[in-house]
């Protein structure tokens, strides 16, 4: 076997993406490499590879190259071919403005069926083309990354919403695809059963001093694998008390700011001192950074440790879950952070004029997210909706501009969802186990539900749900606007949530005055969460803005149809119900609405009825359809891992 240092370049116009890998292979072989959802193909005869990239279609492009490394005619590749490229390119699409020039590049999730390696630098063989008369190979390479995520969340040690799901189920899935996984999140311990969700993360006797708020705190860390991850949790006496990892009965606890500073100096510590398997992660690692509460880490790599050589060969990803929450205190605070004095521009944060208290107020103030977006390598959020939304006046949080100078390196992708954890087949929080080829048990736990709720069983009641956060963000007002209106038919509605006082008193209130069509469960309960996704009919979210949205794709898997106002991950991940597409036979997996006003979701769920009652055979194939599309990890792993190999070619940023 010989081995070969190949050099290509990854993506046409991203000219300093040069990737390099290793692999070894016998000359005269055909090969092919699986790489960012491109099939290369390389054919080497007498010391000359050519290489063949090719879309999931089986179109490409092709360019000769050396074996040594070098490119034979590297203007072929970046020129006329690397055109070509990218014309077939399924990863990369351009946004252009309106003079033509591309401003930014994004992610096109791969269609058709794609081709996963699960096994590093692994050679299978290709069947032989018996007209080629050679022998053939396949060779999928990957490159494998170590990975820290930082999380105030991770499902199911401690969840309060998405951001606990998507930190519980994303890093299982890239562990599965064979990079290095490490979780940084707190050991919160409130009193109550959810305690025993740490019981198997034992201490693992390393204790780290953090000196930030004048004055040194003692972390500890524990640690359990699980799931080819490594779940690392950091252990203070500030992590122990009831209530939520945010707060409690009160509100938000008063010192947020200081428990998750603690995390980002701890997780930052975390690859370079915990022997984890034997040992450790090392420098060398892409952090994962979520939210705000992750937003310190960005900014201590760049002025903490890069300054003085460790992490210089890290990365940072900044993943924006919820721009709604920045984590922003008074400018006083900054010398709390355990930042160097110097950096304070990174964190500076100004009111504008007209959201300052008095009139001597300055407005001036520290942001943790701020100071994230301003460092971090890359930005990501959760859809690519989102991604441009956050880029806007009216979706950016006062982030716009920031948000938008860093274009380049902002990217969107749909979160997937835990397809093992949310299967109506399998589900062991149903009753009744249905699928797309047998949905009779769809029925049955819709009866259990009403059951359940004291509601009157009626089968061919039209059934509405809610799950989620009782929040301004989930537009709660215009359904208690408009339930008024919606109850003057006969249908059922039952809302699953906690959160704002005012609207969980509305809830309780509105079980009594319609006590035959409307049930309000007041708290965080995940069986019942699954049996409403289950048992109802159509799933209803009037998200005032919505990142991705996890409960639409549950709906979905369950059969259940979602009518969602057309914002953020909702627009991208529910299509728009079309009766007379698809020859006729109809399109679409639900509803989407706008503008956000009662009487357009009143419209939509009106159809949405109309369609439920009339038309069986329609109803059931929006059903099937939503059922059967792929919300799995795996595609969004995919996009990632592209991520991670653009922050990865390039030098750290530096702001
Ligand atoms: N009372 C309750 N009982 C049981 N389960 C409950 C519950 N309330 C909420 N949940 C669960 O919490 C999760 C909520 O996820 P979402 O993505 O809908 O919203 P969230 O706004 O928290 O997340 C943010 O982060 C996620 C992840 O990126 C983005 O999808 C989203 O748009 C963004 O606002 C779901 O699993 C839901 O079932």
């Amino acid at each position: 076997m010989e081995s070969l240092q190949l050099t290509y370049i990854t993506s046409y116009k991203l000219s300093a993406n040069i990737s390099t890998k290793v692999c070894s292979f016998r000359p005269s072989r055909r090969l092919s490499f699986l790489h960012s959802g491109h099939r290369l193909r390389k054919s080497f005869r007498n010391g000359r590879l050519t290489v063949v990239r090719s879309d999931l279609t089986g179109n490409g492009g092709e360019f000769d190259g050396l074996a040594d490394g070098s490119n034979s005619n590297p203007d072929a590749v970046e020129g006329e071919e690397g055109e070509e490229m990218e014309k077939q390119d399924v990863m990369l699409g351009k946004d252009r403005d309106d003079s033509g020039s591309v401003i930014t590049l994004h992610l096109i999730p791969p269609s058709g069926e794609v081709a996963i390696d699960s096994h590093q630098d692994e050679v299978v063989a290709e069947p032989k083309h018996e007209d080629e008369g050679v022998e053939e190979e396949k060779i999928q390479t990957k490159v494998t990354y170590n990975i820290v995520f930082v999380t105030a969340e991770a499902a199911p040690y401690s969840k309060t919403g998405g951001l606990g799901d998507v930190c519980g189920s994303l890093p299982v899935v890239l562990a599965g695809r064979g990079h290095r996984v490490m979780v940084v999140s707190p050991r919160y311990l409130n009193g109550t059963s959810a305690d025993k969700n740490f019981a198997s993360a034992i201490d693992l006797d390393r204790r780290i001093t953090v000196h930030c708020f004048g004055g040194e705190q003692e972390v500890a860390f524990f640690h359990e694998y699980k799931k080819g991850v490594d779940w690392v949790f950091v252990d203070h006496p500030s992590y122990h008390r009831p209530g939520n990892p945010y707060g409690d009965i009160h509100g938000a606890f008063g010192d947020n700011q200081f428990r998750f500073t603690l995390l980002c100096h701890a997780a930052c510590e975390a690859p370079l001192v915990l022997p984890l398997g034997g040992y450790t992660y090392g420098g060398k690692c892409i952090f994962i950074a979520n939210d705000w509460h992750a937003g310190l880490v960005p900014v201590l790599l760049a002025s903490k440790y890069r300054p003085y050589g460790t992490y210089k060969d890290a990365r940072s990803i900044l993943v924006i879950h919820n721009l709604g929450h920045q984590g922003v205190e008074p400018a006083s605070t900054y010398m709390n952070l355990g930042l160097p004095l110097e950096w304070y521009g990174a964190m500076e944060w100004v009111f504008p004029t007209w959201a300052r208290t008095h009139a001597l107020d300055p407005g001036e103030a520290v942001n943790v997210l701020k100071g994230a977006i301003v460092t971090a390598d890359r930005i990501l959020t959760v859809s690519k909706g989102y991604a441009w939304e956050i880029t806007t006046v009216e979706g950016g949080y006062g982030l716009n501009e920031l948000l938008s100078s860093r274009r380049i390196v902002l990217n969107g992708i749909v979160n997937g969802i835990d397809v093992s954890e949310w299967d109506p087949s399998s589900d062991e929080h149903i009753g009744f186990h249905y699928s797309a080829d047998d949905l009779s048990g769809k029925a049955q736990c819709k009866l259990a539900l009403q059951k359940e709720l004291g509601l009157p069983i009626k089968p061919e009641c039209p059934m509405i749900g809610f799950i989620g956060r009782l929040d301004y963000q989930k537009g709660i007002d215009l359904i208690r606007s408009g339930i008024p209106e919606l109850f003057e038919d006969d249908v059922q509605f039952v809302m699953l949530g906690s959160g704002d006082p005012q609207y969980e008193d509305w809830m309780r209130a509105a079980e009594t005055i319609y006590r035959d069509k409307f049930r309000g469960w007041v708290g965080f309960n995940i069986p019942i969460s699954h049996r409403i996704t289950a048992g109802c009919d159509i799933l209803l979210m009037p998200s005032r803005y919505e990142p991705c949205g996890l409960n639409q794709l549950y709906a979905m898997r369950y059969g259940t149809v979602p009518v969602v106002h057309a914002t953020g991950g909702l627009r991208d991940t529910v299509e728009n119900f079309s009766p007379y597409a698809g020859d006729g036979s109809g399109e679409g997996t639900g509803w989407t609405f706008s503008p956000l006003t009662k009487e357009s979701m009143l419209e939509a769920l009106r159809t949405a009825i109309m369609t439920y009652r009339d038309h069986k055979s329609t109803w059931e194939a929006l059903m099937r359809r939503g059922m059967l599309r792929d919300f799995t990890w795996e595609t969004a792993a995919i996009q990632y891992e592209q991520v991670f190999e653009w922050t990865c070619n390039n030098p750290p940023y530096i702001p």
